[in-house]
């Protein structure tokens, strides 16, 4: 469903910081891209649905590569994505619902979206998102009341209501006790797996990867360094993946991570 091929991108005529990247995504994955600081997940992330403009290479979605370097090119590119935010990007006076609404603006006419004004379809769209996240009885609250999970998971549920094919989810848990973000990636491998969406999500956690993902890219300095099944990860894959942590235990794998069990139970392999 969403093909990269020898994807590029350099800022301002810098360096380049993803050096051609290559991997297709199907529909139901959960993919968790894992790397240091600097690696170039959200960077990747961005360039998928055109944020960041690519300076090479091609992304194709169901086959169509949408151009880049035209707004309409953009426009049809991001209708194929939803965005769950770290900072989950809520109007903090509004309601869950009308929050989860604003999921439904590229689909209804602008008028609507500015007297806030919504199609019983749209509401009930919304709802059921919201029931899907769990919060069911938090439709009518203001979205600044809830907790930082709680507002997290209406973020994935203003995702939901876009009906994408994919959702794209930059550090959704990075500010999370492990009890919310849990809930928050309950959700989203949910959403794979009921409604068959395909989630590509940056992680730092490398516990919730091995938890969560049905497959895990590693990046490192904006390179492929292994992709495949969370449980086929060994120590050299960590190792390439989080440079130096298999010498300096202080490197920036979080102490939780799973590192230690990999490096304990896994058989050798290669990393690609
Ligand atoms: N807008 C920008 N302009 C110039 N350079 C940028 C910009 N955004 C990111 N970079 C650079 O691109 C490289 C990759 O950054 P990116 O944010 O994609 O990494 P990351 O793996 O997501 O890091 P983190 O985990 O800290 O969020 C870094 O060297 C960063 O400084």
């Amino acid at each position: 469903m969403l093909e990269v091929r020898n994807l590029h991108k350099a800022y301002r005529g810098g360096d380049d910081v993803l050096h051609g990247i290559n991997f297709e995504v199907q529909p139901g994955e959960f993919v968790v891209v894992l790397g240091q600081s600097g690696a170039g997940k959200s960077t990747l992330l961005r360039c998928l649905n055109y944020l960041c403009l690519p300076s090479g290479g091609e992304i194709r979605v169901n086959g169509v590569r949408h151009n880049p370097a035209s707004k309409s090119g953009r426009q049809a590119q991001r209708r194929h994505f939803a965005m769950v935010f770290q900072d989950h990007n809520l109007l903090g006076r509004l309601s869950v619902l009308k929050n989860v609404l604003v999921g439904r603006m590229s689909h209804i006419p602008f008028w609507s979206c500015l007297f806030q004004v919504f199609s019983r379809r749209d509401v009930a769209l919304a709802l059921q998102a919201i029931e899907t996240v769990g919060l069911a009885e938090k439709a009518y609250e203001r979205a600044d009341s809830l907790s930082g999970g709680q507002q997290q998971r209406v973020g994935v549920a203003r995702a939901l209501v876009q009906r994408p094919a994919m959702m794209l989810a930059d550090e959704p848990v990075a500010s999370l006790d492990p009890q919310s973000a849990r809930q928050v990636l309950n959700c989203l491998q949910n959403a794979c797996r009921r409604e068959k969406i395909a989630v590509v999500c940056n992680l730092h956690q490398l516990d919730y990867a091995m938890e969560y993902a049905s497959r895990v890219i590693g990046l490192a300095g904006g390179k492929v360094v292994y992709d495949g099944p969370p449980e086929s990860m060994t120590p050299q894959v960590v190792e390439a993946i989080y440079p130096g942590v298999a010498q300096n235990k202080s490197a920036s794998i979080p102490e939780t991570g799973a590192g230690g069990a990999l490096c304990r139970n896994i058989p050798l392999a290669g990393a690609v």
